[in-house]
C-alpha cells in the first residue's frame, strides 16, 4: 500500500545516493561502466556474471531492489568479478584488486553508518510479504 511504496522510494533514494558517490570516486573509474568486450575479448570467458555502478542504478531506476541485501548481491558482483579476472601477482592485477577491495569495504561502511537498522527490516518484512 502507500506506506509501502513510501519505504521503497527512500530506499531509492538511499541506494542512489550511496552509488552517485561510488561513481564520483577517481578509484572506481574501472568500475563505472561495463567492462569493455572490444578491449577485454575473453572477459566473458572468465567471468558469468558482469556488473558494475551504471547498471546498479539502472536496476534501483527498474525497481529491482526492495532490500539492501538484494542491492548487495548485485554490487558485490562488482568486486567479485574483479578479483576473479584478475588474480596475477603483477602490479596491474595487484591495483585493480586493492581498488575492488577498497569498493567492497567502503559500501558496506556506508551503509553501516547511513542505514537505518529499523528502516532495513521494514524493507525485508515487504519482501516477505511478497
Ligand atoms: C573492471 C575490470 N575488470 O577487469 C578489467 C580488466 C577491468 C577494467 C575495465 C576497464 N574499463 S574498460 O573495460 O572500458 C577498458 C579496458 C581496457 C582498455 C580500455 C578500457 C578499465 C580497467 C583499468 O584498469 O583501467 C580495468
Amino acid at each position: 500500500e502507500e506506506q509501502e511504496e513510501d519505504v521503497l522510494r527512500e530506499l531509492r533514494l538511499f541506494l542512489t545516493n550511496l552509488t552517485e558517490r561510488l561513481m564520483l570516486d577517481r578509484r572506481f573509474k574501472a568500475f563505472t561502466k561495463p567492462v569493455d568486450i572490444e578491449e577485454v575479448p575473453d572477459y566473458l570467458m572468465v567471468v558469468q556474471n558482469p556488473m558494475d555502478l551504471s547498471t546498479l542504478l539502472s536496476n534501483i531506476d527498474e525497481h529491482k531492489y526492495v532490500t539492501v541485501n538484494e542491492f548487495l548481491s548485485d554490487a558485490d558482483l562488482i568486486w567479485q568479478n574483479a578479483l576473479e579476472y584478475n588474480p596475477k601477482r603483477d602490479q596491474a592485477d595487484r591495483h585493480i584488486r586493492h581498488h575492488a577491495c577498497t569498493l567492497k569495504d567502503t559500501m558496506r561502511t556506508i551503509i553501516r553508518k547511513e542505514l537505518d537498522k529499523d528502516f532495513q527490516r521494514i524493507c525485508e518484512e515487504i519482501r516477505e510479504s511478497r
